[in-house]
C-alpha cells in the first residue's frame, strides 16, 4: 500500500533531522515541504507570527484545534516554560499518528497531550477530563468552517478568561469568512490582522489574533 505524504515528511525528518531538537525538526519539515512536496503546516514565514505571539503572552495552558504532522505543536511546545503546556486536537487519526512521532522525535512529548477526535466532542471534555480551567492561549488551525462555531463553543463552555488569546491561521487563504465576520463585529473580541503568505508560496494568506474581553 503506498505511503501518504505526511509518512514521507515523518521519515524524512526520522532520517535527517537531529532527535531531541526541535528547531532542527521544523527545518527539516520546511525544507521537505518547499523543495520536496507541499503540506499544510503553518510554516516558517507564518510560523515567526507564531512564535511572536506565543512569546508575548508565554502561556501555561495552550490549545490547538488541528495537529495535522505536529509541525506547529512542535513549533509552540519549544517555546513553552517549565510546567506549561499544549493540547493539540487532531481528528484525522493517520494525522494523529505521524504527529504523535513527531512530537516524541523532536523531544516536546513532556509539554504536549494530543487529543484525537472531533474539537466538538473534544472541547466540552477539556474541563473536567484534562484538568483545564481556562486556556491563555488557543491556535486555530482545523477546519476552516469550523472556526466560528469552535470560538463559540469555547466560550459555552467557559475556557476563555480575559485576555486569552486566539490566533487563527488561514484567514485569507483557503479563508475562514465566517469566522472574520463573527469575531471582527463581536464586542468581546479586540481583533488585528497580521498579512503574511501561505506556506511554502507565494500567494497572501494572513493570521487573525483575537483577544478575549470577558
Ligand atoms: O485545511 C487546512 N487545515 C485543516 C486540515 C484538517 C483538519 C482536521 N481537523 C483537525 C482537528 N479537527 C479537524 C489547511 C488547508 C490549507 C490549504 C491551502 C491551499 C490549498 F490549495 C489547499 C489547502 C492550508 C492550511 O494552512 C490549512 O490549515
Ligand atoms: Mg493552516
Amino acid at each position: 500500500m503506498n505511503q501518504s505524504k505526511e509518512r514521507r515528511i515523518l521519515n524524512f525528518v526520522l532520517q535527517n533531522a537531529v532527535r531531541g531538537d526541535p528547531c532542527s525538526v521544523m527545518e527539516t519539515i520546511d525544507k521537505y515541504c518547499s523543495e520536496k512536496e507541499w503540506a499544510m503546516n503553518v510554516g516558517d514565514v507564518k510560523g515567526v507570527i507564531l512564535d511572536k505571539t506565543v512569546e508575548e503572552i508565554n502561556p501555561k495552558v495552550a490549545l490547538e484545534l488541528g495537529t495535522y504532522c505536529g509541525y506547529s505543536a512542535v513549533r509552540i511546545a519549544r517555546l513553552l516554560k517549565a510546567g506549561a503546556c499544549l493540547l493539540t486536537v487532531e481528528f484525522n487519526p493517520e494525522f494523529a499518528a505521524i504527529a504523535k512521532q513527531m512530537i516524541e522525535f523532536a523531544g516536546v512529548q513532556d509539554k504536549v497531550k494530543l487529543l484525537e477526535g472531533p474539537s466538538e466532542v473534544i472541547i466540552p471534555q477539556l474541563k473536567k477530563k484534562y484538568e483545564v480551567d481556562t486556556l491563555d492561549f488557543v491556535f486555530v488551525d482545523h477546519w476552516k468552517d469550523r472556526y466560528a462555531p469552535d470560538t463559540i463553543l469555547l466560550q459555552e463552555c467557559s475556557l476563555l478568561r480575559k485576555g486569552s488569546v486566539l490566533l487563527a491561521d488561514n484567514i485569507i487563504f483557503p479563508g475562514a469568512p465566517e469566522f472574520v465576520k463573527y469575531i471582527r463585529n463581536n464586542p468581546r473580541f479586540q481583533c488585528s490582522t497580521y498579512p503574511s503568505y501561505l506556506e511554502y508560496m507565494k500567494v497572501q494568506d494572513a493570521m487573525e489574533k483575537a483577544v478575549f474581553l470577558g
